[in-house]
């Protein structure tokens, strides 16, 4: 798949792109009550969700050791019972990355390396959550965390030039990240719930495609809006109308507050009802998420032997 290399900022289409908050709304709710997974499809849609998860950990306290742990949870998502009830061959079950902060990227690198996984270490930069710091130190994290082993770079955008509609200052800070990720892939991070409406959510979608993002996502985790269904459309929106018009495909990745099987199938739905088939794969749709999998294995788990687990009998809870 060819990687979207950008297009000159189109600040004409930035600026007369409006959205109309009721009718995604009412988008919204036709789409959770009719286009709903059928109970029989739920075992597929959960284990290819999982090959969809940027497993994460972002805490002040990450340490080697529960890097560690979380790459090989990233190896091994599932308990091997049910990946053999699955019918899937050992080993191809596995998260489309593992997310840490730029400190932790050796780690994770060195973890993966260490257990044979040829699983991607993806990387949040430039000041993330909030940005809050020059542009120099910013596009410096964003070597580091390449230099380190990162093949993708969750960067977030400045709110200030998004709130203040200052496009062209953020197309080009935007441009220069994604010079600094080389052949990394840059996923832009708009953390929506500071974007103040669905407009600008929209116009700073476009922003970041136009500048050369791969993937555009949602929130960082920390705001105190994250990932919402109505926000994923107008993001859903965007990447379509982009797609239209320059015939490359961005990937979508919404991040924060998605913690259950049921979330996930949401998700999952707004993908294949907006986008099409091709965006129920990791190559162009990854859920950023710290607390999804134990959920999703005991809904697995449940399924295959009719038994409930605790959250606490999973390996990794
Ligand atoms: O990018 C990923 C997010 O930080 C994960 O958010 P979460 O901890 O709410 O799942």
């Amino acid at each position: 798949m060819e990687r979207n290399s950008g297009i000159p900022l189109d600040l004409g289409w930035v600026n007369r792109s409006c959205i109309n908050d009721q009718a995604v709304k009412g988008r919204v709710q036709d789409l959770l009550s009719s286009r709903t997974v059928q109970s029989g499809h739920h075992l597929n849609w959960l284990a290819r969700s999982i090959q969809c998860i940027d497993l994460t950990t972002l805490a002040g306290d990450d340490c080697p050791s529960n890097v560690s742990r979380l790459c090989s949870k990233a190896a091994n998502p599932v308990s091997n019972d049910i990946i053999k009830a699955l019918g899937i061959d050992h080993g191809l079950l596995t998260t489309g990355a593992v997310c840490v902060y730029p400190a932790r990227v050796a780690n994770a690198y060195q973890g993966l390396e260490k257990i044979g996984a040829n699983i991607p270490v993806a990387s949040v930069a430039t000041g993330f959550p909030t940005g809050q710091t020059s542009l120099t130190l910013r596009l410096e994290e964003i070597k580091f965390a390449v230099q380190n082993g990162a093949k993708e770079i969750d960067i977030v955008i400045n709110r200030e030039l998004a709130l203040a509609q200052k496009w062209e200052e953020l197309y080009t800070e935007l441009l220069e990240m994604r010079k600094a990720c080389g052949e990394s892939h840059m996923k832009s991070i708009l953390a929506v719930g500071e974007l103040c409406n669905l407009t600008n959510v929209y116009r700073a979608s476009l922003v970041a495609m136009m500048a050369g993002s791969d993937f555009i996502k949602t929130s960082t985790g920390k705001e105190t809006v994250n990932a919402t269904l109505p926000i994923g459309l107008v993001m859903c929106r965007a990447i379509r109308a982009y797609n239209r018009k320059t015939g490359f495909q961005v990937g979508f990745k919404p991040a924060g507050g998605i913690r259950t099987s049921k979330d996930v199938l949401q998700w999952m739905t707004l993908m294949k009802e907006e986008l099409g088939d091709e965006y129920l794969t990791n190559h162009l749709f990854r859920i950023g998420a710290s607390a999804l999998l134990n959920d999703i294995e005991r809904n697995l788990a449940n399924q295959l032997t009719g038994d409930y687990f605790l959250p606490e009998e999973m390996p990794m809870a």
